[in-house]
């Protein structure tokens, strides 16, 4: 590529759209489920949900929706909030046996009472299409073919997209989980990036930021990283998804908004998720990507190239 690796500082950043990126990934997926189905295997995506959060409610059924747009088959299980650990992990006992699903997905977090450990552990490895289970956590380690993560496996997507090889790049993720965080870190590694994950306690978190080709942002704090933490025409993805209040839209309404001060980032750097419409659509279409990939592999067929990574 002759693209220069950095842009003044005056210059405005390239928007990454996530939710066309997503489009196409899922009109991929697609593809390969017309595929899957010709040799009689029908991916299928059981979405099981705990209690009545209502944001979860929505993100639940736009999964139903996604999976259906694909061609797949999606089974939703609804659970009351005051559901017990047994009833759960029954469910998923009988979900692990189930022939037609070839992923399962039980929403986080839970509710209070239940254990969340437990539960993740409980699922079958092959169908754990959140890529939370430790197998495939150690797999993921280890370099070994793995369920990823949904959310970090869309990021990854993302920066390859726009720098191509990552390999000698500067990486810095802020934030430690164990579903954005630390697979984040490893997947960025095994592209031979350099990697930092720093957090709330890093010492000089602007400065670190601030030596990054690539900045992810996973803390959960609105708009925490700041333009003058980016260097200039460094790729920005930001996880962030947090509802803060609008007044400007009238009483009691809320807004998304990320990780990132969008406003002052987008004058520094290169290229930048937005959110809404960035890393959000892209987990989903990921989600449908693992279920091909857990479809293929329980059924001996190899996954698909452009879906493995
Ligand atoms: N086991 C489990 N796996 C998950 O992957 C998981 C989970 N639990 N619990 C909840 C979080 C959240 N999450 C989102 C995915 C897509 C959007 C998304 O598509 N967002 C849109 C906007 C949606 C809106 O307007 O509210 C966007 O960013 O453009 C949001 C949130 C997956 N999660």
């Amino acid at each position: 590529m002759d693209q220069p690796t950095s842009v003044p500082a005056s210059s405005t950043a390239r928007i990454i759209d996530g939710k066309a990126f997503a489009a196409g990934l899922r009109a991929r997926i697609a593809g390969h489920v017309t595929a899957l189905k010709a040799q009689g295997v029908t991916p299928g995506l059981a979405v099981v949900l705990v209690g009545e959060d209502p944001a979860s409610e929505v993100y639940v059924r736009n999964k139903g929706i996604a999976t259906a747009e694909a061609g797949m088959q999606g089974f939703e299980h609804k659970l009351p909030a005051d559901a017990s650990q047994e009833t759960l992990l029954e469910l998923i006992a009988r979900l692990n046996a189930d022939p037609a699903v070839h992923g399962i997905l039980v929403q986080l977090p839970l509710p209070g009472g239940l254990d969340a450990d437990k539960v993740i552990d409980a699922i079958a490895p092959e169908k754990d299409v959140d890529g939370f289970h430790v197998q495939n956590v150690g797999r993921l380690a280890t370099g070994m073919d793995a369920m990823v993560s949904c959310t970090p496996l869309g990021c990854l997507m993302m920066l390859r997209d726009q720098l191509g090889d990552l390999s000698g790049l500067e990486a810095v993720v802020v934030g430690r989980s164990n579903i954005v965080g630390k697979p984040m870190a490893q997947l960025l590694l095994r592209e031979n990036c350099t990697v930092t994950i720093a957090h709330s306690r890093t010492r000089d978190l602007a400065g670190v930021c601030r030596r990054a080709d690539i900045v992810v942002a996973a803390v959960g704090r609105p708009r925490m990283v700041q333009g003058d933490w980016i260097k200039p025409g460094a790729t920005v993805i930001d996880v962030g998804i947090n509802r803060i209040p609008a007044p400007e839209r009238g009483e009691g309404r809320v807004r998304l908004v990320g990780d990132v001060d969008f406003d002052s980032a987008v004058q520094v750097a290169g290229a930048i998720t937005p959110v809404p419409g960035g890393v959000g659509p892209m987990t989903i279409a990921c989600l449908l990507a693992n279920t091909v990939i857990a479809a293929s592999r329980l059924n001996g067929i190899a996954p698909p190239a452009d879906l493995a990574y």
